[in-house]
């Protein structure tokens, strides 16, 4: 494919990437990453249009070209690196970056940028070398989250980019400086304008891939929680539950549930109202949220009912583990406004094997029905029944 060629699929596939990353921010706009993923993109459509504009007219002035056409190429790298910073929500004021723009152009309009298109490579590629092993360094920090698989996808699309510009800047340099005495600039000059096609493909096809993943996971956390609390709901309850059993079952430990109810939960609403008793209700949560261990699972099983799924716990320390969740429940009432004193009834159940989720479940629940016949706010174990 001719340069020419190659010029206007940039245009187009530049074209493409700035309506599509347009109309996704419009149907989406809690993505607000998206507004430099967007500038990025106008920046290279800038750029691949300076270019075809070039290529097919003459005498095109030096302020357009190869000065703006430059610094638009570096500008979309900025803009890249300050979409990385907030998406990441990393601090800092990244608006006033990507006035860097300004001094760039300013150096590509200099005499000393004019003199040589060797002192011009080392005016923009420098800076958009640092630009990406900026945004690799940002991305590699957060390669251990949910998002992780995307961003090592961006690392690998920026050190292609980082790796093709030494290798074909290197060349430039050492054929200008002639040290070495081929000419096959006009072939590293296609390959230029190849790589900015296939980075321009995958860096965007990341961006796509980015807000896509983002929003799968925002689904998948809403369907998965509770809107009150916060807590895991029950919909998500048996498949946890099963993968903690065979884990149990594989590392022979003691895996053991605990179901809590709060007593009496009807006269608070009676008695306090409805939006009382929701507060009532993330009262008691925070204090069992409080008691847990970062493995250590919470659920809200249904109204004022919840349950914890505590692995490599015995029967024993379960036990301890209740009557501490029942006297700290007892001993800090609700004090926003009115008092409001509450008390919880246990019922645990523990396995060292694989059992099905059901069947621990229903021996927690009749631990608890045993916990509430006996008065309530008491801690009874399905296995001393
Ligand atoms: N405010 C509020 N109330 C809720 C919520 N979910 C369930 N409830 C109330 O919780 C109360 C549960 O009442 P019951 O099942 O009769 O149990 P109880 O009054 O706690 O009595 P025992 O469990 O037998 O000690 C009902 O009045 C529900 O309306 C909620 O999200 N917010």
């Amino acid at each position: 494919m001719d340069v020419l060629t190659l010029t206007y699929v940039n245009v187009f596939i530049a074209c493409t990437f700035t309506i599509l990353l347009a109309l996704q921010y419009k149907a989406e706009r809690q993505l607000r990453y998206q507004r430099y993923f967007i500038l990025a993109a106008i920046f290279m459509l800038l750029n691949a249009l300076i270019s075809a504009f070039s290529f097919t007219t003459h005498a095109v002035p030096y302020w357009l070209s190869p000065a703006l056409s430059n610094t638009s190429s570096v500008g979309a790298h900025l803009a890249l690196a300050c979409g990385i910073h907030r998406h990441l929500q990393l601090p800092g004021k990244r608006q006033w970056l990507l006035l860097a723009i300004v001094p760039l152009y300013l150096a590509q309009l200099s005499d000393f940028a004019a003199a040589t298109i060797a002192n011009r490579m080392l005016l923009a590629i420098p800076p958009v070398i640092m630009l990406n092993l900026w945004s690799i360094r940002m991305l590699s920090r957060h390669r251990d989250t949910e998002l992780g698989p995307v961003y090592l996808a961006f690392i690998g699309v920026f050190a292609f980019n980082i790796i093709q510009f030494i290798l074909r800047s290197a060349y430039m340099l050492a054929e200008h400086y002639q040290l070495v005495q081929t000419h096959y600039s006009a072939l590293i000059h296609s390959v230029g304008y190849f790589s900015l096609t296939a980075f321009a493909i995958l860096v965007f096809g990341c961006v796509i891939m980015l807000s896509h993943s983002q929003q799968r996971l925002a689904l998948l956390h809403i369907s998965e929680r509770d809107a009150l609390t916060g807590l895991l709901n029950r919909r998500s309850l048996s498949p946890r539950l099963l993968a903690e059993l065979n884990r149990t079952e594989r590392n022979h430990t003691t895996l053991s549930i605990l179901m809590f109810d709060i007593d009496y939960f009807k006269q608070v609403n009676d008695t306090f109202g409805h939006r009382a008793g929701d507060k009532a209700i993330q009262h008691v949560v925070d204090i069992a949220s409080q008691q847990l261990r970062d493995y250590d699972l919470l659920f809200r099983y249904g109204g004022e009912e919840f349950l914890i799924c505590l692995p490599d716990t015995s029967e024993d320390t379960v036990l301890l583990i209740a009557n501490r969740l029942k006297n700290a429940i007892e001993a800090n009432p609700l004090t926003a406004g009115q008092l409001i004193q509450m008390t919880v009834s246990i019922g645990v159940s523990s396995t060292h094997q694989f059992t099905e989720p059901d069947t621990l479940i229903e021996q927690a629940d009749t631990a608890l029905y045993q916990a509430k016949q006996s008065g309530r706010n008491a801690v009874v174990s399905f296995h001393q029944l």
